[in-house]
């Protein structure tokens, strides 16, 4: 930036202090007067002084005019030391010389005059040069103050906006740090609530069950506090209906009570005539007992008389009339006595009887109060044990009842501010899911722009590339001499060009990049990788391999599988794919895959994953006929080819061991030699992104071509020659094709060869094609890599020498850069 410098100062003819006194001097005589008229009116002044003195001394001016020409010739004034030099002067006057003083005066006058001429015009100078340099100082002291404004304005602009940058940047900053930090603790947020939500869920489906169980216990409550009320009402009536029969029982009592009253009377009654009866038994017994004695006195006097009668034989007819008659009164007297008797005692009996009937009817009554009394305390007992049970009932009910409401209350509240904590949640995770969807729409926003950026890439670096890759010496076991092939060192072709030297010949080939012996198949999959994601990405790509027998194709597209170092193109390409997927399943894609593997061989199509289907074996693959079409969607259709399903590494890992077998099996039973066929694995991928509805269908064919030979040095002839032909043929249709397609030609001739037919949906427009060509660094093999670097160099013309690629080229620095 230019620093503004004010206009430097004109030098003036004085030093400072000579200036500043005569600028005092200057102002005797001027006064304030600075203006041009006053100077002119100065310069008047003076010279009307001059003059004056002129006119003073007109009478000596003619004779002094001599003298003073020649003293103004002598006297010159260039500084104000030469002033005061004249002030200085002192007249050397002698006594009396009045004219010599008078000349000397004159003299002096002169020089006075001459000074103050000089002094005139050195102040007019300077006024003028004052003049002049205040308008400069004006006018520049307006530039300087209109620049400095400018300038004040273009600062505090400047300010403003760099003030306002730094506000911008700091919001910028704040808010990419916010940005940050929210999407840190948004994603924590996320996290944690989605933790809290699953705890919420589970605590809430812990509460609900809870509130369910607790819900179905109140249901079971509520039943059994029914069915105790419908108890309890039932046993208020059954009480009621007790009390009821209660007093029931006590009129029964009561009235029975009457009866037993009455019937103890009758009991008394009958007790007294009982013992009435009793006492006449008593006595009748006691009459039949004096009866029996005076029987018994009677037996005895009959013995007596017996024994009289035995003494009184004779008086004994008449004694035993007396005795008969007596026995026949005692006998009349018994049986009306024992009549009498059993007259009383069936009186007695019967009485005795009906004593017992009603003594048991007294019994049982007795017994039926008992028992009534017994039941009704039973009753009254239970009665008072119910309304008690009752009473706990009712008591523990309640106290369930209420501890049940305080749970209800307590799971009402809970379930309230589990809902609110939920409701909670699921607002956080509206806003989260919002936050997440905005920031999804970012992610597919950027992986839009990194799918376009992706591609503009690589339609920068060429659709149609070319590389070459030499591999190490194997056949003697050399180290690599450089003898058939070198690279070139110069800057602009250092990893592009390879030299070839065939019959002290040298050839030199450049490629999109050339990959030496020691470059590793890890080297060359960074390369691919990036075809490979525009696979992913939905476009349509094709990797060969091409290159004479033994140069490597099959290294470099299988690889060693031994070895993880050593596997190739296709092993990682679908590794990258599947871990790709993987990765974008986050983002809402979801991808299917289907892959098929196939050969041609002379023409004729053989399915590598026949094999693999059961039942089927290689002889049945090599019968089929399969013809390819294409569909409207671009898509190729090979009739009854064998497409499998593949949903990870292990199933490609399975697919390809199936392939290699069936192409060593197929090369059995054709007697075919090595590599005299084109292999071909499609892979298709479909995506579909669930979140933003967006659908992708990309497909990744990687082929390894047929070993190129050279069909003048291959000596060939029969089957061999037609095979070799054959492979040719394709070979070169393929590179036609490539050409035509670069070249956006009309005609593009895919029918004439099986392969270009069959990838022709995959080559040309926004399709990738990436061509290795393998190299065999040996010198037994110049001619034959020779041949390969020039059908290459023929499928890399198509890019090299096309304007448009140096175009794409400075665009890509541009862009990089
Ligand atoms: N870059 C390499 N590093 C180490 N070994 C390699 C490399 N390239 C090829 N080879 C080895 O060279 C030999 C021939 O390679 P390969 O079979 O891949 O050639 P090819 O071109 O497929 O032959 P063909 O046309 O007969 O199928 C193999 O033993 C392979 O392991």
């Amino acid at each position: 930036m230019s620093s503004f410098r004010p206009p430097t100062t004109p030098r003036s003819p004085f030093k400072k202090e000579n200036f500043d006194e005569a600028s005092k001097r200057r102002r005797v005589g001027m006064t304030a007067k600075t203006t041009g008229p006053a100077n002119q009116r100065a310069r008047a002044v003076l010279s009307t002084l001059n003059a004056g003195a002129s006119v003073n001394s007109g009478a000596h001016s003619d004779n002094m005019s001599d003298a003073a020409s020649t003293n103004e010739s002598l006297v010159e004034f260039t500084c104000k030391e030469d002033v005061e030099r004249l002030l200085s002067e002192k007249l050397k006057i002698k006594k009396n010389d009045i004219k010599g003083k008078c000349e000397q005066q004159s003299e002096y006058i002169k020089k006075l005059r001459l000074c103050i001429t000089w002094l005139t015009e050195q102040v007019d100078r300077h006024l003028a040069e004052q003049e002049s340099l205040k308008t400069n100082l004006e006018v520049e002291q307006k530039r300087h103050s209109e620049l400095e404004s400018a300038l004040n304005d273009k600062i505090s602009e400047l300010t403003a906006t760099r003030e306002a940058l730094t506000r911008e940047m700091n919001l910028i900053q704040e808010a990419l740090k916010k940005e940050e930090a929210g999407k840190i603790a948004a994603t924590e947020a996320y996290e944690n609530e989605k933790t809290l939500k699953l705890a919420a869920d589970s605590s809430l489906s812990v509460l609900s069950e809870e509130l369910e169980k607790v819900r179905e216990e109140a249901k079971w409550v509520r039943d059994q506090l029914k069915m105790v009320q419908d108890n309890s009402k039932r046993l208020q009536e059954y009480n009621t209906s007790l009390q009821q029969y209660n007093s029931n029982l006590q009129e029964d009592k009561a009235k029975h009570e009457d009866t037993i009253q009455k019937l103890t009377r009758e009991k008394n009654a009958i007790n007294d005539f009982n013992c009435n009866l009793k006492d006449q038994v008593g006595s009748l017994r006691l009459q039949l007992e004096a009866s029996q004695s005076s029987q018994k006195e009677a037996l005895s006097q009959r013995d007596s008389l017996r024994d009289q009668l035995q003494t009184l034989t004779a008086a004994h007819n008449t004694a035993c009339a007396k005795v008969e008659s007596l026995e026949a009164q005692l006998e009349s007297l018994k049986v009306s006595l024992s009549e009498k008797l059993e007259g009383v005692i069936k009186e007695t009996r019967e009485l005795e009887k009906k004593c017992e009937v009603q003594n048991k009817e007294i019994q049982t009554l007795d017994q039926r109060l008992k028992e009534t009394t017994v039941a009704k305390e039973e009753l009254q007992r239970l009665l008072h044990s119910t309304t008690e049970k009752l009473k706990e009932t009712e008591k523990s009910n309640q106290e369930q009842v209420e501890s049940l409401n305080i749970k209800l209350q307590l799971v009402k509240g809970s379930g309230v501010e589990a809902i609110t904590r939920f409701e909670m949640a699921e607002r956080t995770i509206r806003e989260l899911r919002e936050q997440l969807l905005r920031a999804e729409a970012r992610i597919s926003e950027g992986e839009a722009l990194r799918k376009k950026l992706h591609n503009t890439i690589l339609e920068l670096k060429g659709n149609i590339r070319v590389f070459c890759r030499v591999r190490p010496f194997i056949t003697d076991g050399n180290e690599y001499d450089g003898s058939v092939v070198s690279f070139p060192t110069s800057t602009d072709l250092v990893g592009r060009g390879i030299d070839l030297t065939n019959q002290t010949q040298s050839y030199s080939f450049t490629f999109d990049r050339v990959f030496g012996p020691n470059s590793s198949q890890q080297d060359v999959f960074v390369e691919i990788s990036q075809l490979v994601q525009s696979a992913l990405d939905g476009y349509k790509v094709c990797i060969f391999a091409y290159g004479q027998t033994g140069s490597g194709k099959t290294y470099t597209m299988m690889g060693r599988r031994s070895s993880e170092d050593e596997k190739g193109v296709i092993p990682r390409s679908l590794h990258q794919i599947f871990e790709t997927t993987r990765a974008l399943t986050s983002e809402g894609w979801e991808y299917s895959m289907q892959a098929s593997m196939l050969e041609i061989y002379n023409e004729t199509i053989r399915d590598l994953l026949l094999s693999g289907r059961p039942g089927v074996g290689p002889e049945t693959s090599n019968s089929k006929q399969y013809n390819i079409k294409h569909d409207q969607s671009g898509n190729t259709i090979v009739s009854d080819l064998t497409i499998e399903e593949v949903h990870s590494q292990g199933d490609v890992d399975r697919i390809l061991r199936q392939a290699e077998q069936s192409r060593s099996v197929g090369r059995t039973q054709m007697n075919e030699q090595s590599s005299r066929s084109h292999c071909v694995f499609t892979l298709r991928i479909s995506g579909i992104n669930k979140k933003t509805e967006q659908q992708v269908q990309g497909v990744l064919n990687l082929i390894d071509l047929a070993g190129s030979e050279r069909l003048a040095k291959s000596g060939a002839t029969g089957d061999r020659l037609k095979e070799t032909q054959a492979i040719n043929k394709s070979l070169s249709a393929l590179s036609d094709v490539i050409f035509s397609l670069a070249k956006k030609e009309d005609h593009v001739p895919f029918r004439n060869s099986k392969l270009t037919y069959l990838l022709q949906p995959c080559l040309g427009g926004d399709s990738k094609t990436l061509m290795f060509v393998n190299v065999s660094p040996e010198a037994s093999s110049a001619g034959e890599t020779l041949c390969s670097l020039r059908f290459a160099a023929r499928v890399n013309a198509c890019e090299i020498g096309i304007p448009r690629r140096q175009t794409q080229q400075t665009k890509l620095l541009a862009i990089s850069s």
